[in-house]
């Protein structure tokens, strides 16, 4: 493992170095040898290939991985090579990559190549003109978090787990959200990186409860869980999510209590306690109804239904759902306008519309937060989360 970490760094930097033909093992230099099929996207996906390389900030091996997987896709479709042996460490990795894309279309694959790119270059330090761009704040594993233009921008930052919440993440945004609550900047957005806003709670996190210890395991999780939400509760300013793709179980629920949400349009939303044996959490068994009416939060909260941006924003759950295209750009330009405006004002307005409820909303927290302490150590959550991670299950 070591070693194949090592190899892809070194990939990385030679592709920094070398002039592109010198390179044939990166993705994006393989454009100058390879003339693709044509398609809607397919100008955005060149300049999304040429942006790569003028990246500055070391993406990481499991996003180098996940670039060169969506750039083999979105050029030659699914994996064709055959399985390199188990000791070829770097070229195992990238076609475990590839190969797990499935049967992606090489549409949508130039989409999240495109939006992935999007994503790292607006976390580069000082990309003029880019919105949401900034310094990429240190201190930060799974997420990335910059400031610029009166924006906090938090991304999460697992996209090869569908930015899944792990123990570490939810701690990185409890951090992030209070110094964003502090800083000078007048909103705070949170968004994803990738093709996932984020798959909900890491299903490994409870790999500890199911071992010795259940009860004191589901106790630290629920005092965890508690505290995270509450940072939403108390959240001083503008919080704005930008939904850029798919959201599972929290993600969604916390929505309730954000002030705006964006969606693309590719975006879902789906909160499968019951699948998971597991009950709401983030409020929303309070917030859903009260935003959506009792009979469509049951459905989403009580059997699970998964609906479309579209349909979440016919319910009010999203203030407006942008073409996937366009939906950054959009997004950006009418977010750096809002932050112009008196920041005082907007957070004093914000504190008033949710002060009234703030008692209530930490009630309602501490009660979820119970209810799911004892749901964690049910045999029903048990089943459902060792069916995930035995890959028997998805959702
Ligand atoms: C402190 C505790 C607080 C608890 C708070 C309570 C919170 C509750 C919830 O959030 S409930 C919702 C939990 N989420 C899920 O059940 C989603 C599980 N994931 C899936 O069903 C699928 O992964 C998917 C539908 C999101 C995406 O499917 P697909 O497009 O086919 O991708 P993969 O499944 O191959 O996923 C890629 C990669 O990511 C890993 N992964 C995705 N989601 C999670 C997750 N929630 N937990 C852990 N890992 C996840 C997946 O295993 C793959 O990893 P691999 O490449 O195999 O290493």
């Amino acid at each position: 493992m070591a070693a194949a970490a090592a190899g892809l760094a070194s990939i990385w930097r030679l592709s920094h170095r070398l002039r592109p033909l010198q390179v044939i093992s990166f993705p994006v230099l393989q454009l100058h040898m390879s003339r693709i099929a044509m398609g809607g996207s397919q100008k955005d996906f060149e300049m999304a290939v040429n942006q790569v390389k003028r990246l500055k900030n070391e993406p990481g091996n499991e996003v180098k991985l996940k670039l060169y997987a969506l750039y083999k896709q979105a050029t030659e479709g699914p994996c064709n090579m055959p399985k390199p042996g188990m000791f070829d460490f770097i070229n195992k990795a990238k076609w475990d990559s590839w190969n797990a894309l499935g049967n992606l279309s090489k549409e949508t694959a130039r989409q999240n190549y495109v939006e992935l790119v999007s994503n790292l270059s607006a976390s580069e330090p000082s990309s003029p003109g880019k919105p949401g761009a900034g310094r990429k704040q240190a201190g930060y594993d799974t997420l990335v978090v910059t400031s610029e233009d009166g924006i906090t921008k938090i991304m999460f930052n697992r996209p090869t787990k569908k930015n899944a919440l792990n123990h570490q993440m939810y701690q990185e945004l409890m951090a992030a959200l209070e110094a964003a609550g502090k800083d000078d900047s007048a909103i705070t957005v949170i968004t994803g990186n990738g093709d996932y806003y984020s798959s909900g709670n890491d299903l490994n996190n409870f790999t500890d409860s199911l071992q010795d210890d259940i009860e004191k395991s589901a106790q630290n999780a629920a005092i965890l869980l508690r505290n995270f939400v509450g940072c939403f509760i108390d959240f001083p300013k503008p919080l704005i999510a930008m939904v850029n793709g798919p959201a599972v179980g929290i993600p969604v629920t916390l929505l309730g209590l954000f002030d705006i949400i964006y969606a693309s349009d590719r975006a879902t939303f789906h909160t499968p306690f019951s699948h998971l044996g597991q009950s709401p959490e983030g409020c929303s068994s309070y917030m859903f109804p009260k935003i959506m009416g009792s009979a469509k939060a049951a459905e989403m909260l009580i059997f699970g239904k998964k609906i479309t941006a579209k349909e979440a924003c016919a319910q009010g759950l999203v203030t407006e759902v942008f073409p996937d295209s366009t939906f950054q750009k959009e997004v950006w330009t009418r977010l750096k306008v809002y932050a112009k405006l008196p920041p005082n004002a907007m957070r004093i307005s914000k504190q008033l519309i949710r002060n009234m409820e703030k008692e209530k909303l930490h009630a309602i927290n501490s009660e979820e937060c119970r209810v799911l302490q004892s749901r964690w150590q049910s045999e029903e959550c048990a089943n459902a989360v060792m069916n995930f991670l035995s890959r028997k299950a998805k959702l």
